[in-house]
């Protein structure tokens, strides 16, 4: 595995993408990307903002854009955001380089809910705008699971583990030494 040059972590909300990016991007002494933030970064606005005042289509679009260029890093683990592999074009993408891994974090959807409603509360910032309908986005979750599975090279199971662990699983299923 020593010729790996990106890690993308995808899977649902709440499933510690951008949680578990870090520490691990922190772990190996890459760098971090976190596809949310070169979206906002893009739009100059919040997530929030764009969906409510130009839709999810164009989220997709700017979505799709800021995929490709972080696709063009190298020793850099990138989040995804729940949705990017609803795509297909986003889907070929992740799929284009031997070189990129995608782990796929998995936990049944009521946690993940509440996983995001507790972040959310936390934080003091606004629920995901995907997550507005809890009966949308649980059917939203069944749809994605063969997307996920489909740009899969690993998926762990994350319901009893903490994000530190997390890392350390996807440290040895990659089998990367840390730095
Ligand atoms: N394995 C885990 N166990 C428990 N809570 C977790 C785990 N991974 C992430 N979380 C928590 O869930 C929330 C959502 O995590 P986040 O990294 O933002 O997910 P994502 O980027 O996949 O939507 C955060 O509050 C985070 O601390
Ligand atoms: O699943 C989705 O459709 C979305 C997930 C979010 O990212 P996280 O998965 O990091 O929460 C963010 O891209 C946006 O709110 C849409
Ligand atoms: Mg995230």
């Amino acid at each position: 595995m020593k010729d790996v040059k990106r890690i993308v972590l995808a899977g649902f909300m709440g499933s510690g993408k951008s949680t578990v990016g870090a520490l691990l991007a922190a772990e190996l002494g890459w760098a971090f990307a976190d596809l949310d933030h070169a979206i906002e970064a893009r739009t100059g606005e919040t997530i929030s903002q764009t969906f409510a005042t130009r839709g999810e289509a164009y989220f997709r679009e700017v979505e799709s854009a800021a995929l490709g260029d972080l696709l063009e890093r190298e020793q850099t683990v990138i989040a995804l955001g729940g949705g990017a592999p609803e795509i297909a074009a986003n889907r070929n993408a992740l799929a284009a380089d031997e070189a990129t891994r995608v782990v796929v974090l998995e936990a049944p959807f009521t946690e993940l809910y509440e996983r995001c409603i507790a972040q959310s509360l936390q934080a003091g910032t606004a629920v995901r705008p995907v997550l507005a309908n809890k009966d949308e986005a649980e059917a939203r979750f069944y749809r994605r699971a063969p997307h996920y599975r489909a740009i899969a090279h690993e998926v762990l199971e994350t319901a009893s583990l903490d994000p530190t662990t997390t890392v350390a699983h996807v440290i040895e299923r990659l089998g990367l030494a840390k730095r």
